[in-house]
């Protein structure tokens, strides 16, 4: 028998995960590794099995083959220890739109075996935390949209879940609702929880996700934190501006890799906006006796590293672009000490 060897700081491992739908292959080997206390955010396309990897993660599903540990229980082994441990938003999504929130919320305190007594005082303090005390005595099919993810995220943490699993928590949310939602998710955070969350949206894993997974073609292409991911991907640059026309001409004599952007008295270099890559570019303007007057560092955002590695509208041109990220990290890695494995 193949024995699990659980990180006891993981929360979620889980090593060679694949699924397959027919001959339709979902996940092909997906790895995931995520310590207690950490958000977790898993980001892919439409259709590229981040909800597969949440279903099997909680025990909906099953794998075809690969190990997962949810909270040190083994999925196949001991699937009730997980599902004791975890909670799943998107689950209720099938509540009694007749009964009220407050309603639901007694349902699913009863079911989690709660005393009377314990299941009101638990409601009324769900219902507050997630501003719903007013609309407690309406039917759930009164609630706008943000409202219903709000009692279904209550409805998921009636148990005190240790882990939760977040399925696309902001989809078709207007951005007050997303804000609102990310707030609570910070304030699980805040108290210990540990929060796995899949997205299409990459400001919501870079405003609160610890690390970041990309999925892609069944596989986890990238991985690491928003800031390391910003880094893999070409786009870097520092611009330089300059008091007058002709400081500017001399820069560019020095500096003739630069470009011109139209309509500018500016140059712009490439650059993976490291202090190094600063500091070069500052000694050869030295050199010459020219100082800018404004330095500016862009660098990439998620957008950018999301295109760069799943935008790409063949599977094979993603894989080589993970390839290429691959050894970017490599040789990146002075810079990059904890960049484990960061691109795949
Ligand atoms: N029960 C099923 N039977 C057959 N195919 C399925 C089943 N469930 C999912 N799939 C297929 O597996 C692929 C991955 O689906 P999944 O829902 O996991 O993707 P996703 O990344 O969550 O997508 P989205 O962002 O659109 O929700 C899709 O092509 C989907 O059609």
């Amino acid at each position: 028998m193949v024995t699990v060897h659980t990180t006891p700081s993981s929360a979620i491992h889980a090593t060679g995960l694949r699924k397959a739908y027919g001959k339709k292959s979902v996940l092909e080997g997906v790895d995931i590794d995520v310590p207690y206390g950490t958000v977790f955010a898993l980001l892919g396309p439409n259709g590229s099995g981040k909800t597969t990897v949440v279903h099997i993660l909680s025990t909906l599903i099953s794998a075809d083959a690969g190990h997962a540990s949810v909270d040190g229980n083994d999925l196949r082994r001991n699937a009730d220890g997980v599902r004791s441990a975890i909670g799943l938003t998107g689950q209720f999504a099938a509540v009694d739109g007749l009964l009220t929130g407050e309603e639901n919320l007694m349902l699913m305190a009863r079911l989690r075996h709660l005393s009377t007594r314990e299941a009101k005082r638990r409601v009324a303090e769900l219902l507050d935390q997630f501003e719903l005390t007013e609309a407690a005595k309406k039917p759930l099919s009164t609630y706008s949209g943000g409202m219903r993810r709000r009692i279904d995220l209550a409805m998921t943490l009636i148990g005190d879940p240790r882990i939760i699993f977040l399925d696309e928590p902001t989809t078709g949310l207007d951005p007050r609702s997303r804000h609102a939602m990310w707030t609570i998710i910070r304030g699980l955070v805040a108290r210990g929880v540990t929060v796995f969350l899949t997205t299409q949206y990459l400001e919501e894993a870079d405003q609160l996700a610890d690390r970041i997974a990309v999925l892609d073609g069944g596989r986890i292409v990238a991985e690491g934190t928003a800031a390391e991911l910003k880094k893999l991907v070409p786009g870097g640059r520092i611009r330089l501006e300059f008091a007058d026309a002709t400081t500017l001409a001399s820069a560019e004599t020095l500096l003739p890799e630069a470009r011109r952007p139209e309509e500018s008295d500016a140059l712009e270099l490439p650059s993976d906006g490291g202090i190094d890559s600063i500091r070069t570019v500052l000694d050869r303007l030295d050199a010459g006796a020219i100082e800018p007057t404004a330095l500016s560092i862009h660098t990439p955002d998620l957008d950018d590293v999301f295109f760069a590695l799943t935008g790409a509208p063949a599977t094979g041109t993603t894989n080589s672009a993970a390839t290429t990220t691959n050894s970017a990290a490599t040789t990146d890695s002075a810079d990059n000490t904890d960049l484990e494995g960061t691109a795949r």
